[in-house]
């Protein structure tokens, strides 16, 4: 079989083209049925003598040779009776013979349709007594490969007819554009369907492979052709349809995991809803629950999941008894690490101890619709692509994690390496001020009554009480670290996700995950927690307790708030997790992220 590259300086003909196409192609074909396909295609000798035809005519394409008549067909006809007649020589008798060939007879008539350009074939004339009641009947023929039709059916319950229910956005039936929903099947390769059932002709259509062909009434309503909508949403639960009871066609469906971008296809069902998953090649569309379907779903299977919850025993202690700690010690061991930065808010006091439920218990305010919402059900949210542009403010790193997990640490760790990008909140105070410390550095010291009055009026993001004095940070406090176009790195309770999720702060929630059981022994040897047991804050060695209580608060967090968080990073390795943080928070700021379409409303 010749190579493209071995006629160089020739010109490569059509044909030549073809021998040589299977072979060319072969590299990019993955799957051994496609090949071969390729190559009855490309190998079938019809199309070979139409290429030959084609190369031929093409020599004269340039001479654009014109008729001498369009009627060479008679003329030949004509002849052939006259000569007939007479006691030829053996010239005209060849000549007789020849033009009598039905092959010749062909040609001709071919060159008289040429000359004549009428192409168009001559359909017979439509009977005068058509009944207008009549319905009219579609033969549609398609070739089916191994992938399905993308359509479904269904039996209308009234009239037993066969109806297409619906299409596949990008599946073979969409793109052949012959079949609609609504249209009614009579006919399947010559069966006829009335009789059958929906299965039964899933199982025909099934077993035929090459060229089906149906017999339909086309429906009344003809499917409005839509253009492909482009309406984006970010998933917020798990879904597998081979575990959906209630979809019409579980072949049909689209599977995806948390945090994956759909592309939503079609909403023309109340029920189902068609999309692709972004990214992914697949141009067909797969049936996925709709929106409003799945919050009914979710509202009933709502009450048995909070029930297991609360039977998990550290939920008692989860956002309820959370304490208020000042840790001066922990202050003076992180300054030693950042001489000259100022590091008040990376102080323990916002990551709120658990440990101790005895002690625990008044110190930190949280109001109780501020728990998870049992009302907010997290199904899909419609999200767009969002770019910073150059000068606008950073999105707000958020970072969530359960106590002890290294939230501090790795915060820590992004300030050291760039002090002049990074940066963290200054906290409020109603507490005296030491002499020491410095409005604004440390604390800003507000006396309690204004602390109050700024409760009331909504202005922190957290708060809570510790030894009769508030502490809490405020939304401004964030505000005025993105105004100096730094990245303000703030680690909240997930309660309060809700509160910043906001079009101003555009948050990038950053989960940060324990490893394995074993993997924090090995890991935490040397590693020190904060305790409050004793009312004085010492940090103390982790103990047992304190890493199942961390992997069992992460595992609710997760159930919880996980359709919240961008970023997943198990704090195993200490130097790979925070490699992994930095990359990521690169990312947030040179490349598009996925964000809710309500913060990109100016
Ligand atoms: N990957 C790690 N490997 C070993 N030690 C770690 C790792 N991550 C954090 N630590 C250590 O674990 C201890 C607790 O970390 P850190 O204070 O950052 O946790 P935290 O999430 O801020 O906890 P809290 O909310 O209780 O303040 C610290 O001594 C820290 O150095």
């Amino acid at each position: 079989m010749p190579a493209l590259s071995t006629r160089a300086g020739s010109e490569i003909g059509l044909y030549e083209l073809l021998s040589v196409l299977p072979s060319q192609l072969q590299p990019h074909i993955e799957r051994a049925d496609d090949c071969s396909f390729l190559h009855a295609m490309f190998g079938e000798r019809s199309l070979h003598s139409l290429v030959k035809i084609h190369e031929k005519l093409q020599c004269y394409e340039d001479r654009a040779p014109t008729p001498v008549l369009d009627s060479a067909g008679s003329l030949a006809q004509d002849l052939t009776e006259e000569l007939q007649g007479r006691s030829a020589s053996h010239e005209m008798r060849e000549l007789v013979k020849l033009l009598s060939k039905p092959h010749m007879k062909s040609l001709l008539s071919v060159h008289d349709t040429v000359a004549r350009k009428s192409y168009d074939p001559e359909l017979p004339p439509l009977p005068d007594d058509i009944d207008d009641e009549e319905d009219s009947v579609k033969i549609i023929r398609l070739v089916k490969n191994k992938e399905p039709l993308g359509a479904t059916i269904k039996k209308d319950e009234h009239t037993g007819a066969i109806i297409v229910a619906r299409i596949m956005r990008g599946g073979a039936a969409d793109r052949s554009g012959l079949i609609h929903v609504g249209d009614e099947l009579k006919e399947v390769n010559g069966i006829p369907v009335d009789d059958k059932k929906p299965e039964e002709i899933i199982c025909i259509l099934s077993q035929s492979q090459g060229a089906i062909t149906f017999k339909v009434v086309p429906g009344i309503k003809e499917e409005a052709q839509s253009k492909e909508p482009k309406i984006f949403v970010k998933a917020l639960f798990d879904y597998n349809p081979a575990e959906d009871k209630a979809i019409p066609c579980k072949e049909a469906g689209l599977a995806f995991t948390k945090g994956d971008i759909l592309q939503v296809m079609s909403q023309d069902d109340a029920t189902w809803w068609q999309a692709k998953l972004e990214g992914d090649g697949n141009t067909r569309a797969g049936l996925i629950p709709s929106k409003h379907f799945q919050e009914r779903r979710f509202a009933v299977w709502r009450p048995m999941t909070v029930a297991t919850l609360q039977r998990t025993p550290s939920k008692r202690f989860y956002d309820e008894t959370v304490a208020w700690v000042e840790d001066i010690e922990e202050d003076a061991e992180f300054a030693s690490y950042l001489s000259g930065l100022h590091i008040a808010g990376l102080r323990r006091s916002f990551r709120l101890s658990r440990r101790d439920k005895k002690t625990n218990k008044s110190m930190y305010e949280c109001k109780r619709n501020d728990h998870y919402d049992t009302a907010d059900v997290p199904t899909y949210e419609e999200v767009t692509a969002y770019r910073r542009k150059h000068g606008d403010r950073h999105r707000l790193v958020l970072l969530v994690g359960p106590t002890g997990v290294g939230l501090n640490e790795l915060k820590r760790k992004l300030l050291i390496s760039d002090p002049q990008h990074f940066s963290v909140t200054i906290p409020h105070t109603s507490r005296s001020k030491r002499h020491q410390e410095s409005d604004g550095v440390e604390y800003h010291f507000i006396s309690k009554h204004l602390f109050e009055a700024d409760i009331q009026n909504s202005k922190f993001i957290e708060h809570g009480e510790y030894k009769g004095n508030y502490y809490g940070t405020s939304f401004d406090s964030v505000r005025s670290v993105l105004s100096k176009n730094k990245v303000c790195l703030l680690d909240v309770q997930p309660h309060t996700l809700k509160h910043l999720r906001t079009a101003e702060f555009k948050p990038y929630v950053v989960f940060v995950k324990p490893p394995s059981i074993e993997r924090l022994r090995e890991t935490r040897k040397n590693a020190k927690v904060i305790s409050s047991k004793d009312d004085k804050n010492s940090s103390k060695p982790f103990s047992e307790e304190d890493f199942q209580e961390m992997i069992s608060a992460a595992q609710m967090m997760e159930n919880q708030y996980g359709h919240l968080f961008e970023k997943v990073i198990v704090n195993d390795d200490l130097t790979i997790a925070f490699n992994e943080l930095k990359q990521a928070l690169r990312k947030v700021e040179t490349e598009a992220q996925w964000v809710p379409v309500s913060w990109t409303h100016s």
